[in-house]
């Protein structure tokens, strides 16, 4: 792994609440973790229509179930543990990402929960919050393949009715049905290998999402402009970004990384 980061330089332009550090991990780091992520006994993910996902606690090993907990959207028996050889790399990565500072003011300082998600080309998230389960700081890594990340935000209440421009969407901090504004507030251009951090009401108030499309297509007639451009590492992607260009989807695996501020429900040891 690199050396430890400092946050500061990895802020995203125009906002206070995004970092962006390409090649967070190196490709034999990657490799690695892909390998082991594709070792996972199969029995442990859930298949969506478009992905797949399994959680895990980041140092626990598949016995130790003292931290697992449930967590808003994901049913309890998708808890798992990502099968890894030791050091365990989970371990390793979360030591890593506590090291940037992010989670300086969370309850446990540090990660202590991954959600590990799988599109093939073509798959993609809904917008969607993730609900009060968490202390709003997240740190999601992309592996294999990059994907074009968007931010949204609510229609204003007084809006009612569903205009064309907008999606209804149930709310996770209201429980009610809400417009959401179509055109992304921030969007960001995910390279594989790289992390990304959001903080604060970007997480709390607003709708995250990735399009279900086999290829994005970037330029000023084609969609928002990505605000990370200038921390891009990979001289071709940000090239395709800048001037127009396409870049094809393969399989991405992302590990999103959060600290659950309070376990809601302890679960029975994995018997298989
Ligand atoms: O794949 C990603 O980066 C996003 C995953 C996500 O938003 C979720 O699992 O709630
Ligand atoms: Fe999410």
């Amino acid at each position: 792994m690199t050396d430890v980061v400092n946050l500061i330089n990895h802020r995203v332009p125009g906002s206070h609440i995004a970092y962006y550090i390409p090649n967070f991990v190196s490709e034999y780091e990657e490799e690695h973790l892909i390998r082991k992520i594709l070792e996972s006994p199969h029995q442990f993910w859930k298949d969506l229509p478009n992905r797949r996902y399994l959680v895990c606690t980041p140092a626990l090993d598949s016995t130790d179930t003292s931290e697992r907990g449930q967590v808003e959207g994901y049913p309890p028996r998708t808890y798992s543990s990502l099968k890894t050889s030791r050091p365990s790399s989970r371990t390793y990565l979360v030591t890593r990402i506590r090291d940037t500072g992010a989670f300086q003011s969370s309850p446990h300082g540090a990660p202590n929960h991954i959600i590990l998600n799988e599109y093939k080309p073509g798959q993609g998230i809904m917008p969607h919050e993730d609900g009060p389960t968490y202390h709003p700081v997240v740190a999601t890594l992309s592996l294999g393949s990059h994907a074009v990340f968007h931010y949204y935000k609510y229609k204003p209440e007084e809006e009612k009715g569903v205009a064309p421009s907008t999606t209804a969407i149930f709310s996770a901090s209201t429980g009610l049905g809400r417009a959401i504004d179509k055109e992304p507030v921030m969007s960001l251009l995910l390279e594989p290998r790289s992390l990304v951090i959001t903080t604060s009401d970007l997480y709390t108030s607003h709708l995250h999402g990735i399009d279900d499309v086999r290829e994005d297509t970037f330029g000023p007639e084609y969609g928002p402009p990505m605000a990370n451009v200038e921390l891009l590492a990979d001289a071709e992607l940000k090239e395709a970004v800048q001037k127009g260009g396409t870049l094809e989807r393969e399989t991405r695996y992302s590990l999103t990384c959060r600290d659950v501020e309070k376990v809601a429900a302890r679960l029975a040891p994995l018997r298989r």
